[in-house]
C-alpha cells in the first residue's frame, strides 16, 4: 500500500551506499546538505571486490575525518612486478614507501567490507544525514522543483517516495539511475572475462616482498594480489572456449591454482567469473539526476583504480551539489563535473587497458606498452596522475587542474585537517592581501608560509606567488604577480564555508 503522507524533503539522495555513495554521504553530511542513501541490500557487502586505493582517496578519507579509523585496515602495497612465463620480471611497478605530496601513501591494499563499515560508521555523526537498506528505487521522475524518488521498502513490503533536489547514482554498473538519465555508453575496446578467486590462507606463504604479481604468460594471463591478512586473490584469464560455470567449480579452481597453492594452503572464499569491461557513460547528468562511480565508467582491474576513481569522483561532485544547494551557485557548475572528471577517468581506463595489453606480451612490447623500452629490462613503471578536464580552471595560469600538495604545519599536523573541505588561497604572505576580509567572508581559507614551512619553496619552484586550491584539491589558479593575483580573487564566486571534519557541526 502506498504511503499518502507528504512526502519527505531531502537536498540529495544517493543510491547506493557502495564505497562511492558512502563517502559522497559523508562529503555532504560535512557540507550540512541535507542527504538520504538508499540501499537495496541489508547489510555490508561480505566479500571482497576493490582490494586497492591510492593516496588522493586517504586524501578524501582524511576530509571526511575517517582516515584514522581506515588505517588499522589496511596494508602499504610496495607495488606490482610483471613476470614473463619463465619468472623474469619485464616491468617494476614498485612504489615508493614515503610519503607522497598528498600527505599519505600512494598505494593501499584494503578489504572492501572492513572499508565499507568505517564508511557507514562515519554517517551516523551527520545527524541531516539518513541511510536507509533494504529500500529499492524503482523511478525517478524531476521537474523543476526536484525529483520524485520512488521506492520499495522491501523490509516492509511496500512502496514509498520521497522529493529531492538531486538524486546521484552511486548504483553500480547496472545502474537504474542512468537508465533514467538516458545515457549512452562509450566502449574503449576491452571486455575480458577473467575467474576472480578469493582465498584465505591456513599458512603464512613467502609472497615475494609482498608485491603484487602480474604472470604475463600470453598462455593464460594472471593476476596475483597480495591481500590483508591472510587474504589472497588470483585473477585469472578465461579462454575463449571455456565455459564460465564449468571454470569456476572448485576442482577447476584448485587445478588453475596449483602453480601456486592447494587445498592444504588456504580455502577458497569465493570464486566467481567476472567480465571486465571498459566503458564510460556519455551523460553523466541530466539535470538533477547524476552519476558517480561504476554507474559512470568502468574499467580493468590492472591499475587497482576502480574504486579510486569513483572515490574521486565524489570529492569533486560533493562540494559543487553544496554551492549550488546552500549557496545558489547557477547549476551549470555541476556541469563542470563530467567535463573535469571524464578526461581524467579516461585516461586511467586508456593505461589500465594497455596494462591489460603487457600481461599478454613478451618482454620487448612490454617495455613499448609502458612507453619507455630501456636497454635492459625490467622496465620501470611510473603512472603519473591525469590532469583535471576543461571545467573551472584557469588554464592559462601555472598548476592548474593539478593536485595541490597537502602541506605540515608548524605543529606538525596536516594542512587539510586545518582548512576543511574549503577553497584555500595558498601565499607567501597574507599582509598584503587587501582582500583579506572578502576572502575569509566568502569562506575562502588562507594558508601561508608562517603557517607551513614547505609552502613558500613550493610556491617558488612553480613560479608562482599564491595558488587558489578547491575543496577537493585541485588547483583552480594561481598566480605570478600582484594583477594576477586580483584577477583570481576577483574571479571566485563565494563558495560555502566547510568546517574541518575534525570538528564536525552540523549546518
Ligand atoms: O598494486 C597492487 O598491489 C594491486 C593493484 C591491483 C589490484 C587489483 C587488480 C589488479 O590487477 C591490480
Amino acid at each position: 500500500m502506498q504511503d499518502k503522507s507528504t512526502p519527505e524533503e531531502f537536498d540529495v539522495v544517493i543510491v547506493g551506499r557502495g564505497p562511492v555513495g558512502a563517502t559522497l554521504a559523508n562529503l555532504l553530511g560535512l557540507c550540512g546538505v541535507r542527504t538520504l542513501v538508499l540501499e537495496r541490500e541489508a547489510r555490508t557487502y561480505h566479500l571482497p571486490r576493490a582490494v586497492h586505493f591510492d593516496d588522493e582517496c586517504m586524501r578524501v578519507f582524511q576530509t571526511i575525518g575517517l582516515a584514522e579509523a581506515i588505517l588499522p585496515h589496511v596494508i602499504l602495497s610496495p607495488g606490482m612486478l610483471f613476470l614473463d612465463a619463465a619468472g623474469r620480471m619485464l616491468l617494476d611497478w614498485s612504489r615508493p614507501q614515503t610519503l607522497t605530496p598528498m600527505g599519505w601513501h600512494l598505494s593501499y591494499r584494503f578489504h572492501q567490507p572492513d572499508l565499507e563499515d568505517v564508511l557507514i560508521g562515519g554517517l551516523a555523526r551527520w545527524p541531516h544525514v539518513t541511510l536507509r537498506n533494504r529500500c529499492e528505487v524503482f523511478a525517478l521522475d524531476q521537474d523543476e522543483h526536484g525529483v520524485r524518488v520512488r521506492c520499495e521498502d522491501l523490509s516492509k513490503g511496500r512502496l514509498s517516495e520521497v522529493r529531492a533536489g538531486y538524486v546521484i547514482g552511486c548504483d553500480g554498473a547496472r545502474s537504474l539511475v542512468r537508465r533514467f538519465i538516458g545515457s549512452g555508453m562509450d566502449d574503449l575496446g576491452f571486455h575480458e572475462r577473467w575467474l576472480v578467486i578469493d582465498v584465505l590462507l591456513k599458512r603464512a606463504r613467502d609472497d615475494l616482498g609482498d608485491y603484487s604479481l602480474q604472470h604475463c604468460d600470453p598462455r593464460r594471463p594472471a593476476t596475483y594480489v597480495r591481500g590483508t591478512g591472510m587474504r589472497r586473490r588470483w585473477e585469472i584469464t578465461v579462454l575463449p572456449d571455456e565455459d564460465s560455470q564449468d571454470v569456476a567449480q572448485p576442482a577447476k579452481v584448485w587445478e588453475l591454482l596449483s602453480r601456486w597453492i592447494t587445498p592444504a594452503d588456504a580455502e577458497i572464499e569465493r570464486a566467481a567469473v567476472y567480465t571486465f569491461h571498459s566503458v564510460i557513460a556519455q551523460q553523466w547528468r541530466n539535470g538533477r539526476l547524476l552519476l558517480a562511480g561504476d554507474s559512470a565508467h568502468q574499467t580493468p582491474p590492472f591499475l587497482g583504480q576502480g574504486m579510486c576513481a569513483g572515490i574521486r569522483d565524489a570529492a569533486n561532485l560533493a562540494w559543487k551539489l553544496a554551492s549550488v544547494i546552500r549557496e545558489g551557485a547557477a547549476p551549470d557548475l555541476l556541469d563542470t563535473y563530467q567535463s573535469e572528471r571524464l578526461p581524467h577517468v579516461r585516461a586511467f581506463i586508456e593505461l589500465a587497458i594497455r596494462l591489460g595489453g603487457v600481461i599478454n606480451t613478451k618482454a620487448i612490447e612490454a617495455g613499448l606498452a609502458a612507453g619507455e623500452a630501456r636497454e635492459n629490462a625490467p622496465v620501470k613503471l611510473d603512472v603519473k596522475k591525469p590532469l583535471l578536464g576543461p571545467g573551472l580552471e584557469f588554464g592559462d595560469l601555472p598548476l592548474a587542474g593539478h593536485l595541490a600538495p597537502q602541506f605540515t604545519l608548524t605543529d606538525a599536523s596536516r594542512s587539510d585537517d586545518r582548512t576543511g573541505y574549503n577553497h584555500v588561497l595558498l601565499v607567501e604572505t597574507a599582509a598584503a592581501l587587501s582582500s583579506r576580509l572578502m576572502l575569509s567572508q566568502a569562506g575562502i581559507k588562507i594558508l601561508t608560509s608562517d603557517d607551513a614551512n614547505d609552502l613558500g619553496p613550493w610556491l617558488r619552484e612553480h613560479g608562482i606567488i599564491a595558488a587558489l586550491v578547491r575543496p577537493d584539491r585541485y588547483v583552480r589558479g594561481s598566480a605570478r604577480n600582484e594583477a594576477e593575483l586580483d584577477r583570481l580573487i576577483a574571479a571566485i564566486a563565494p563558495p560555502t564555508q566547510i568546517p574541518s571534519a575534525q570538528a564536525p557541526s552540523a549546518a
